[in-house]
């Protein structure tokens, strides 16, 4: 039965409707009328604190929205993504990523399979060989410890990992250095093995597919520098693990079966971080530190399936998100955490975001009659007080931001985390309510200068205070977004677990690399013909 048009129903109208008469509401107004606002709209999940007051929302706004999720039946869908159902109607495959932390406890059995004893299986296999990597049990192939791991991957097989490994530095071995390598530009490979010893080397190859060409195109390079290096293809099977679905290309690759680490299909690719792909991580962090992290997911995972929307916290982040996308107009949305450590959280949003919610066609076929998911972008507080604020406090564009802070930081070297706190909590109080051309005019500027120096504010950030960046609270913070890129999907009636839309490119670089070369004639528009030409000129 094909769903209706989310913006034919009567939710998404009287949305519309509210939008227009409240839509302009202040927050300087919004606060001064209800002195318990800033107290009000807050909600706890886990360890995190999230303040959503300074959000251009009304009582009534947030009631509109959980009707309208109700009306796109969020709950119903939410149940049948927990249970296993196939709500990724495209690749005809559950979506099931919430099981890969679920406790040994659990019960699940989707298609016949016992889903829980499979993931705790990998997961033991996985805390076995992490273990043995970390005391040094697993050496090389001449005999020396493993003192550098290097995740090969990319995209879901490589952001996760990465933005985790760099979030928990402060719990890794001090002994094991982490290194990701994903980009195939070459530079990237040949920075990261620049200075390594191979013997001393350990390649994780991640891809679900194992056919990635970026992927295998690194791995090919890795195990050739280390065969070359240590002087014995032999030395391959000590060298190399693989994390993949497909165990028939992993043994084409060359790596041992044996030394696999399996997931599954109803694992999407942005969703993988919780399956094996987080071997790299987990031998950084250690099976305990990163048991507290799936159990960070776990605890969000549950708030989002058992709590009523009212004060579901990712459902009502997501809410908010719509809010501003489709009836205020937002294009972007910024995450910007006041943590140099989460410095690739929001590379890492942006995946699992936009290739979740980049779509303009119905989980039906039909085209989306309303806007899909936002640009989401980011960098670590301070820098981007200096860099971009500007355009958030005086441009034209409305730009929601999420502010995330940590009470306590990984070292404390005075004065410098209260002086990033300060700066954080003074983002989000100047972003909301801003300074009148009064309030600058009483500090004595010249009247040619007061129009440039007011800011409107009016500004919407939800803030989220956590008591330090552990594995558990990074767990949780993830989920967050998970979920709340999930009620986006749903609202829009979007299927969030697809990605067709990166095939094309992929296709054509294909015929586009024998062009290259000279083998072929480039056969494109002219403008694509032109620059092979170019290329294939100036590289001779
Ligand atoms: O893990 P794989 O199969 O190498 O895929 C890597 C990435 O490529 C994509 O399929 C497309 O960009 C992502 O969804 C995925 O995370």
């Amino acid at each position: 039965m094909s769903r209706p048009d989310i913006s034919t129903t009567p939710a998404w109208q009287a949305l519309a409707a509210h939008a227009a008469t409240a839509g302009d509401a202040h927050l300087r107004d919004l606060f001064a009328a209800d002195p318990e606002r800033g107290t009000r709209l807050v909600a706890e999940v886990g360890d995190l604190y999230v303040d959503y007051s300074k959000n251009r929302v009304t009582d009534e706004t947030l009631a509109l929205l959980v009707d309208l999720a109700r009306a796109a039946g969020l709950p119903e869908r939410t149940e049948a993504m927990f249970r296993g159902e196939h709500i990724n109607t495209t690749e005809d495959r559950a979506v099931l990523h919430t099981a890969l932390r679920a406790p040994r406890s659990a019960e699940l059995v989707v298609d016949g399979q016992d889903v829980v004893a499979d993931v705790h299986a990998v997961l033991d296999q996985m805390a076995a060989f992490a273990e043995q990597v970390r005391t040094g049990a697993w050496t090389g192939h001449t005999g020396a410890r493993i003192s550098t791991v290097v995740n090969i991957g990319i995209g879901g097989s490589d952001l996760g990992p990465a933005m985790a490994a760099g979030a928990l530095a402060p719990f890794s071995h001090p002994g094991i250095r982490s290194l990701f390598v994903s980009n195939v530009d070459g530079d990237d490979i040949a920075d990261a093995l620049d200075g390594l010893d191979p013997a001393s080397t350990l390649f994780v190859v991640a891809s679900k597919t194992f056919t990635t060409i970026e992927t295998i195109t690194n791995a090919r390079t890795a195990r050739a520098w280390l065969v070359e290096g240590l002087g014995d293809d032999a030395a391959v099977a000590k060298h190399f693990v693989a994390v993949s679905t497909n165990a028939t290309e992993v043994a084409g690759f060359g790596i041992d079966t044996a030394n696999m680490f399996g997931f599954w299909d109803w694992v999407g690719g942005r969703y993988s971080f919780t399956s094996a792909v987080g071997l790299s991580l987990m031998i950084a962090i250690g099976p305990e530190r990163y048991r507290e992290m799936l159990d960070g997911f776990h605890t969000v995972d549950e708030h989002f399936r058992t709590t009523p929307l009212e004060r579901n916290v990712p459902a009502l982040l997501g809410l908010i998100g719509i809010w501003y996308r489709n009836f205020l107009g937002a294009a972007t949305h910024a995450v910007l955490p006041y943590n140099q450590h989460l410095a690739r959280f929001p590379a890492y949003l942006q995946q699992l975001d936009m290739e979740s919610n980049g779509k303009s066609v119905t989980v039906d076929g039909e085209p989306v009659r309303v806007e899909t998911g936002p640009v989401v972008w980011g960098e670590p507080g301070t820098n981007g007080q200096h860099a971009f604020y500007q355009l958030i406090h005086q441009g034209t564009q409305l730009v929601p931001a999420d502010l995330l802070g940590f009470v306590r930081p990984a070292v404390e070297i005075d004065p410098h985390h209260d002086l990033l706190t300060a700066n954080l909590l003074a983002q989000a109080e100047a972003l909301a309510f801003g300074k009148t051309a009064d309030e600058v005019r009483a500090d004595g500027v010249a009247a040619d200068l007061v129009p440039h120096r007011t800011f409107a504010g009016n500004h919407p950030t939800t803030m989220v205070l956590a008591p330090a960046l552990t594995p558990s609270v990074l767990g949780q913070l993830v989920a967050l977004y998970e979920h709340k890129v999930f009620t986006q999907g749903v609202v829009w009636g979007i299927n969030s677990f697809d990605q067709w839309g990166v095939e094309l490119g992929k296709v054509l670089a294909g015929r586009i690399v024998p062009e290259l070369t000279g083998e072929d004639e480039p056969a494109h528009d002219s403008s694509t013909n032109a620059l092979i030409r170019r290329y294939r000129e100036q590289r001779r």
